[in-house]
């Protein structure tokens, strides 16, 4: 019917278990391959940089399945954004995290920034301008296994291991065995982030 719209409940997820374990590293798995097939010829020039928290961990384990899946060994890192944070102010006090470089830095390098939630992008264009007093790399591309929506500012992901449509009333938490002794991915209502 002309002008009909879709109810607004199936434009937002059901709050509960939206990735398991098993899920978790099948779409981990699919967004290895991603990455060897897009970097092609660059794959010795890749280097997963993190965002803390769980960005760190999320990048080791697609590198260590990048590696798994092509032979070749692909960097790591870490860059704290907590000085970098437009609401700085807003979220008070918070412990500042490790930035760690590859040897070789990231120097004409292509970087993926890892995240696992994408929501506002306010998060990578923090991590956006701390790169940037790292080095210069080729180019930078995103990886994120949510893509829950609702960005305030002009990015977008280049590899999403999953695009979860939510409220803004919704929550998105991921977790992992690293940092939270579970692999999953969990839609919440109302904690209103
Ligand atoms: O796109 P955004 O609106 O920035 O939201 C996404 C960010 O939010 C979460 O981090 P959070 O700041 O909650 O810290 P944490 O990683 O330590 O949990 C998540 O890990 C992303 O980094
Ligand atoms: O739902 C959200 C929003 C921002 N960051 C998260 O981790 N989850």
């Amino acid at each position: 019917m002309a002008g009909s719209r879709e109810p607004a409940a199936s434009r937002t997820s059901t709050a509960g278990v939206l990735l398991a374990p098993a899920d978790v590293a099948r779409v981990v798995d699919r967004m290895a391959h991603q990455l060897i097939e897009k970097a092609g010829d660059a794959l010795a020039d890749l280097v997963l940089i993190g965002i803390p928290t769980r960005g760190a961990p999320l990048a080791r384990r697609l590198a260590a399945r990048v590696a798994a899946f092509s032979g070749t060994a692909v960097d790591v890192g870490t860059v704290d954004i907590t000085l970098y944070r437009d609401d700085l102010r807003l979220r008070g006090v918070r412990a500042l995290e490790d930035t760690l470089l590859p040897a070789q830095g990231i120097d004409g390098r292509l970087v993926v920034l890892v995240d696992d939630v994408l929501f506002s992008g306010r998060s990578v264009r923090a991590a956006l301008d701390a790169l940037r007093d790292l080095g210069r790399p080729r180019a930078v591309q995103l990886a994120v296994l949510v893509d829950r929506g609702h960005r305030e500012l002009p990015i977008r992901a280049d590899y999403v291991g999953k695009n979860v449509p939510t409220s803004r009333a919704q929550t998105v938490r991921v977790h992992l065995a690293e940092t939270d002794g579970t692999d999953e991915v969990l839609v919440t209502e109302g904690e209103g982030r």
